[in-house]
Order: structure tokens, then C-alpha cells, then sequence
């Protein structure tokens, strides 16, 4: 495979291409290449020189040649010229880079500061004349392709050098999984620091009212949100909901459509949802239901979120019956899980995000559960406060990628849950019925972690999987910090509560159970011995 740049840069002259490229490579200890020098070293003539004796046809194809050979064969942060993603041979060799998973960074700078800056410097033959007319024209020429030709938008309007740098380093380095399939409007979740930067990219033009719903445990990013979008000249209307489950309601959302109504929000304006899995739940919600569907983004700000509820497309509300009763399928148009958020997330609730972590690692990708393995004791001690910038950084932003990968797979071609989605439910048989007879008190994902230990002994039972599979469920959830046995109801109260399932068929239980690790199957009308049996073998 050949060496291919880290990060390509694109954008206007003067937008800082050679300036801020040459301070990403510094901060990202790489080497750096500038498109322009490299060929006024080919040529052995300066680029105003070499356009006076043979004109920009003869420049467009040595510079064409020197960038196909650099992004075969350079290991670092390349700069071209401005004018370089015009040429079509280009554009396809950026395609091809791109494809290989590379990034083509559209460096976008306040056209009035690029354009004084480009002025200042001098050397460029294209603002021969007229520079600042001539700069206006190109820039409306090009603007349309690099957005084209580009996979990664960074504005850069009053940041300086070193400020525009760090934020392309921290859009290049987020992990970003496609999420497409039968019934789904395609979109991405951007993960990493700095996601919620896309914001406006992936609301587009077309909104002019944007309502930010959010709760007040996460004001400081909604803060955040909020500077983003009036920045990116959108109307906010900034809408705080109860926290965690209090917040899906219908009082709630009726709260909010009359606002959306008294505001004049139509069809093409959107919402954006900011929190924990209720917030995004409940935001969804109203962008379903408002005008019967508005473009929604979440941003969500809790591991549990990140990995689960905030993509895969189902938004709900709870009803004094039961919780998720009332909702829809509607798919977000991005989903934002911003790295940065994690730092104020309480320990418990990072841990409790983990049981889902794990159960997309039993489901489906060992590897989730190799690195649960590894990195337990520091994942059992998360402290927002330290995080970012740590080692462990990194390794949560991977298991968030994979188990969004996990999730992305299941919905793909079942985003209604009539089969393949189903086996996102490993545990939840179980998890559920105790989240219920405990009021709701214990934390979703430590309901999970108990329902899987209970669905592997279920598994062992009917001889589907051996004892050492069971003890590893325990062995590894407990490390997490996670609970792994619940003493908490009756076998009656868990059973009537197991029928009432969603998976249940009439009068008959159905279970996800594993055959092996990573393999999933469904165990449909097992005995009421072994369900008891099973159950027994969790109480203590
Ligand atoms: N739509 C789906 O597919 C789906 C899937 C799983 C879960 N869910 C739903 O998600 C909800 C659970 O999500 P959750 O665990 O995120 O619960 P939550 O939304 O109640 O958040 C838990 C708590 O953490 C706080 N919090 C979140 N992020 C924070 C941060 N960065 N800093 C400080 N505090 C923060 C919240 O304010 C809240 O107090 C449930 O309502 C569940 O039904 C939906
Ligand atoms: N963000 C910035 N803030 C202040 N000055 C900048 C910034 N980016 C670039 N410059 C300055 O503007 C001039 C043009 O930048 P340069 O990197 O040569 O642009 P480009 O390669 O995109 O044409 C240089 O003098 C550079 O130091
Ligand atoms: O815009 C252009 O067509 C050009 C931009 C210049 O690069 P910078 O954008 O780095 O100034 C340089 O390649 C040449 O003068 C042509």
C-alpha cells in the first residue's frame, strides 16, 4: 500500500493553506509539503516566473503531475495551491484518496481576511490586475468544488494560525461511520473532539430557525451549540426540558410545539438535540411529529447516548403505562457525538454506558470485548475531569465507533425492528423486567449487564454455550463495574413482566441468546423450568 498523506489542504489563497498546514505537521509531528514549493523546485523557477514564460495551461499540468505523485508517496499534511482542485485529473486522484480513507480538508477561511491576506503577500499571478475583483470571481468559481472535492469542512473565520490548526487536527481525527440502508436516509456520526463543529454543515442553508432542546445538567455545551449556530446565522430558539426521563413526556413536547408554533417554525427550519438518550429521545420526537417531520441532528453528550440512543432512528416518549410506548421511526440527519462532552459525565452513568458497549462486543465485534478486557480498570475509574487528552481518550472514542458500527449494522436493513434488529435486544429480556419492578431506579445499562449474564446461563441451560462463556459475561461486566446478579422481585413478577416483551409471540417467550461469541440466535418458547432455572442462577 502506498504511503499516503495524513491530511490533504485545500482552500482560497491567502485562506492559510501553507501557514496553517505547516502548524498542523509541527503540532502532529509530521513532515510537511507545500504543492507550490515542490514545484518551483521541479520547474527550478518561481511560480510568477514560470506563469510570465509559459503560461497557466503549461503550470496547471506540472502542478497536476507533482500532486499525483505526492499523494501516492508522502506520509504527512500536504498544501495545494489554490487553484489546483480546478484541474480534473486532480480531482479524481483527490477521490481516489479519499476513498482510500483519506482526508481532503477544505481550509475556509472569512473571504474578506483571505482575501486582504492574499493581497499583502504578493507572488500570485491569478490577482494580477484588479487582485480584489479577481479574488471575488475565483472564489465564486471555486468555492462550489472544494466543497465538492473536500471531506472535511473547517471555517476558520478570527481564529489565528495555531487555533485554526488544532481544529483541523481535531476534525481529521474524528471517527466518522456511515449509517445507510433500507427505509434510511443516509447520514453520518461524526465521534471525536470538536464534532459538534459540523453542526451547521449538517443542518445546511435550508433551516432558518434551529430549537436547541437540551436539559440544564448539560448547559455548558449547549452554550457550546447555541455559538456555533447563531455564528452560522441561524435563529436559536433555546428550549430547556426536565431532566433524564421526566423530560420525555407529552406535557413536554406539547410544551414545545406550542412554542414552535408562537415562533413560526416551518417545514424546512429544524431542531437539534443536545443530552443523554432522553434528550435526543424527546428531541427526535418533536422533529417527527412537528409539521409530520423536520431535519433533526442530536448531539449526544452521555457514553449510553453516543453508542445507542441517538442513532438508528427510533424517538419516543414515555406514557404513565410504560416507557417508549408513544414515538416513531425518523432518522436524524447527523448525529454529533462530541468527545468533549464526556468530561462533566458522571462515573456511574459513563459505567452504566458500557453494559451496551459490551453487549454489541458479545453480539457481534470480539474485539469490543478484547479492549473492555484491557482497558477495564481504567474504564471502571473514568474521571471526566482527567479525560480528555488521556490514553483512555482514545480507546473510548474506539469503542464508541465500533459499537456504533454494531448498531448501524442491525438497523441497516431492519430499521423497524421486525428481525435482524431484534438481536440489539441481547439481555434486554430480562433488563427490562427489572428496570420496572425497581421503578425505574436502577440505570438502564446495569439492567442490561444482569439480562446478559441471565440470557448466557439460559444459553447454557439449553446447551448452547459452555460454562466458561457464562463465567466470562461475569467476570468481564464485574470489571467494568457493573452488576451481574439482582435479587430484586419474585420469578412470577419477572415472568408475567417477560411475556409482556416485545419479542414475545402470544403466549410464547422469545429470548436472544448467544451461540458463540459474537453470534446471535433466537431461543423462542423455552421450557418455564429453564427460564426458572435460569433465573435462580443470577440471584446470587
Ligand atoms: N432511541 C433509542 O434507540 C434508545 C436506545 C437506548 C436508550 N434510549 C433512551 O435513552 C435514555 C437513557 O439515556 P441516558 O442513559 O443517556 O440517560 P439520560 O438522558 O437520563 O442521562 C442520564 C443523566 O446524565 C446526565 N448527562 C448526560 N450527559 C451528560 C454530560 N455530558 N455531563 C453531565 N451530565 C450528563 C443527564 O442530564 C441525566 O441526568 C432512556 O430514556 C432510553 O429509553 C433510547
Ligand atoms: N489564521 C491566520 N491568522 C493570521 N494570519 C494568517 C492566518 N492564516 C494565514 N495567515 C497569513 O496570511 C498569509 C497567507 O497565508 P498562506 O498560508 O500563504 O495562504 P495560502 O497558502 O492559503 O495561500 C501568510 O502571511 C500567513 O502567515
Ligand atoms: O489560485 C491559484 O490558481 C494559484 C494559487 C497559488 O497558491 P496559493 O493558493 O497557495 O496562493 C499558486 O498555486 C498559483 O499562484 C496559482
Amino acid at each position: 500500500m502506498a504511503a499516503r498523506p495524513y491530511a490533504v489542504i485545500l482552500g482560497m489563497m491567502g485562506a492559510g493553506k501553507t501557514r496553517v498546514g505547516k502548524e498542523v505537521a509541527h503540532m502532529l509531528h509530521l513532515p510537511f509539503a507545500d504543492a507550490d514549493a515542490e514545484i518551483e523546485h521541479e520547474v527550478g523557477m518561481k511560480i510568477p516566473a514560470y506563469f510570465e514564460q509559459y503560461g497557466e495551461p503549461a503550470f496547471r499540468e506540472v502542478e497536476a503531475d507533482v500532486i499525483a505523485d505526492f499523494l501516492e508517496d508522502f506520509e504527512g499534511i500536504f498544501s495545494l495551491g489554490g487553484g489546483a482542485p480546478m484541474t480534473p485529473s486532480t480531482q479524481r486522484e483527490l477521490a481516489t484518496y479519499i476513498g482510500h480513507g483519506g482526508k481532503v480538508v477544505y481550509l475556509d477561511a472569512d473571504p474578506q481576511e483571505a482575501m486582504e491576506r492574499a493581497n499583502r503577500g504578493g507572488g500570485r499571478p491569478m490577482l494580477n490586475g484588479d487582485a480584489n475583483a479577481r479574488w471575488k470571481k475565483l472564489y465564486k468559481q471555486r468555492d462550489p468544488v472544494f466543497h465538492e472535492v473536500s471531506n472535511v469542512h473547517v471555517h476558520t473565520r478570527g481564529l489565528t494560525p495555531q487555533g485554526a490548526a488544532k481544529k483541523v487536527i481535531d476534525m481529521v481525527s474524528q471517527r466518522i461511520v456511515h449509517v445507510d440502508g433500507t427505509a434510511i436516509e443516509p447520514y453520518d456520526v461524526a465521534i471525536g473532539e470538536g464534532a459538534m463543529n459540523r453542526l451547521v454543515d449538517v443542518l445546511g442553508p435550508q433551516p432558518k430557525k434551529i430549537a436547541l432542546i437540551h436539559t440544564q445538567p448539560v448547559q455548558r455545551h449547549s452554550d457550546r451549540a447555541r455559538a456555533l449556530l447563531r455564528q452560522g446565522g441561524y435563529e436559536v430558539s433555546d428550549i430547556v426540558i426536565p431532566d433524564a426521563e421526566p423530560g420525555k413526556t407529552i406535557t413536554v413536547a406539547n410544551g414545545i410545539w406550542e412554542r414552535l408554533g408562537t415562533e413560526g417554525f416551518t417545514r424546512s427550519d429544524a431542531v437539534v438535540g443536545l443530552g443523554g438518550g432522553a434528550a435526543t429521545d424527546l428531541a427526535g420526537f418533536v422533529a417527527a411529529t412537528w409539521m409530520r417531520g423536520i431535519r433533526y441532528v442530536n448531539c449526544p453528550t452521555s457514553l449510553l447516548a453516543m453508542v445507542d440512543a441517538s442513532t438508528g432512528g427510533k424517538t419516543g416518549i414515555n406514557t404513565p403505562q410504560g416507557k417508549n410506548l408513544v414515538g416513531s421511526f425518523y432518522t436524524p440527519a447527523g448525529v454529533l457525538a462530541d468527545m468533549t462532552t464526556l468530561a462533566s459525565l458522571p462515573n456511574d452513568i459513563f459505567i452504566e454506558g458500557l453494559g451496551e458497549v459490551a453487549k454489541s462486543g458479545f453480539i457481534r465485534d470480539s474485539e469490543i470485548l478484547h479492549i473492555l478486557e484491557e482497558h477495564a480498570g481504567e474504564l471502571r475509574n473514568f474521571n471526566g475531569q482527567a479525560f480528555l487528552g488521556s490514553p483512555l481518550e482514545d480507546v473510548v472514542a474506539e469503542l464508541i465507533e465500533r459499537t456504533v458500527r454494531v448498531k448501524a449494522y442491525h438497523v441497516s436493513s431492519d430499521l423497524k425492528e421486525k428481525g435482524l434488529r431484534e438481536f440489539l435486544n441481547y439481555g434486554h429480556t430480562l433488563g427490562h423486567a427489572i428496570e420496572k419492578l425497581e421503578h425505574f431506579r436502577w440505570r438502564h445499562g446495569n439492567a442490561v449487564a444482569v439480562g446478559m449474564v441471565y440470557a448466557a446461563e439460559l444459553a447454557n441451560i439449553m446447551g448452547l454455550i459452555d460454562r466458561d462463556l457464562v463465567d466470562y459475561h461475569r467476570s468481564l461486566l464485574s470489571s467494568l463495574g457493573l452488576p451481574t446478579s439482582w435479587n430484586g422481585g419474585s420469578f412470577e413478577d419477572v415472568l408475567a413482566l417477560m411475556h409482556r416483551d416485545k419479542k414475545a409471540r402470544g403466549n410464547e417467550l422469545r429470548f436472544v441468546v448467544l451461540d458463540s461469541i459474537g453470534h446471535v440466535v433466537h431461543l423462542d418458547n423455552p421450557s418455564v423450568d429453564d427460564v426458572e432455572e435460569a433465573f435462580r442462577r443470577i440471584q446470587h
